[in-house]
């Protein structure tokens, strides 16, 4: 049986440490970390991920303001939203909940925020920084996913790693990062021939595809590292569920996360991190 990884252990302990750090700010700096986030409509995943959001930042003692709107909101007003929460200097991160009502470009609203307050990271400006290892904000999934491999003590270092998904929030960042830790990279995606023979010559294998139990035991090496990123609903029992086979690969692999407890809890973490940094960043500006 593998080992598993647990995303919320670690989260618990990062979490405490930034509260730690937090409790020194107001006499460093004169206040704590602002997060405004932005929730459009009542997606019940949005809803409860934002509930999270704002419960993560009362546990580590950062300020959060959550502005909802109706999804009947038009772009016009969301963009006032953004450019109003860019121009206020008690804000120190902006976050807009994706998915967006079908109305609105998310790119668009995204591109609005000022790349010093994109905590989630995923402006063009940080996407860049990442890919040409300049300073920036990191997405909170694929970071999140590197600290569950450290926290492990997996060696990255030479291995084989195999993405599953090739999107701009998991996929493409998590690829550029393990590559950046000298791994030999390849990502697979809907149109990977055999994708089965690809995914078995992985030492780390991640999963995110976004289909639910996608990953079986004859795609993994015995003694594999297996991430799994997905967050779906069983079809068969509505219970939540991963791009894993968890029962059917747990006994192939050498480690392995879970869902629940894997790599969400780790994604509001860095997003508290995110805050903590771009925080800091504003108040070296002044
Ligand atoms: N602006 C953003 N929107 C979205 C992001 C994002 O990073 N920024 N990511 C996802 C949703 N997401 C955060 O927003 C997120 C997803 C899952 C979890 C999480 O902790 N999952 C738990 C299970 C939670 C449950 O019971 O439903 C787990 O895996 O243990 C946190 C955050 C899309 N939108």
């Amino acid at each position: 049986m593998a080992i598993v990884i647990s995303g919320k252990e670690l989260a618990t302990l990062r979490r405490g440490a930034m509260k730690e750090e937090v409790s020194t700010f107001t006499e460093k700096y004169g206040r704590v970390p602002h997060l405004a986030v932005v929730l459009v409509g009542e997606d019940p995943g949005s809803v409860s991920y934002v509930a999270g959001k704002e419960k993560a930042c009362i546990e580590i003692g950062i300020k959060n303001t959550t502005i909802r709107r109706p999804n009947t909101i038009s772009q016009d007003e969301l963009l006032a939203i953004v450019n109003e929460l860019n121009q206020d200097d008690s804000v120190d991160g902006i976050l807009v909940q994706l998915p967006l009502p079908k109305h609105m470009d998310s790119d668009f609203i995204i591109n609005a925020i000022v790349p010093e307050k994109d905590v989630d990271g995923f402006h063009p400006y940080n996407v860049a920084s990442l890919y040409l290892k300049q300073p920036g904000t990191v997405s909170c999934t694929p970071k999140g996913i590197m600290e569950i491999l450290d926290y492990a003590h997996i060696e990255i270092e030479g291995k084989r790693a195999v993405v599953i998904g090739r999107s701009n929030i998991v996929g493409m960042p998590v690829s550029k990062l393990l590559l950046d830790r000298n791994a030999t990279v390849t990502i697979c995606h809907s149109r990977t021939k055999n994708i089965s023979e690809v995914t078995s010559e992985a030492d780390i294998l991640i999963a995110a595809v976004g289909k639910p139990l996608f990953v079986k035991a004859d795609m993994v090496k015995e003694g594999a590292v297996v991430i799994d990123v997905g967050v779906n609903r069983n079809p068969e029992t509505g219970k939540l569920c991963g791009d894993v086979d968890f029962e059917a690969v747990k006994d192939k692999a050498s480690y392995i996360t879970k869902v629940p407890g894997g790599v969400g809890p780790m994604t509001i973490t860095c997003l508290m991190e995110n805050t903590i940094e771009c925080f800091l960043k504003h108040m070296e500006e002044k």
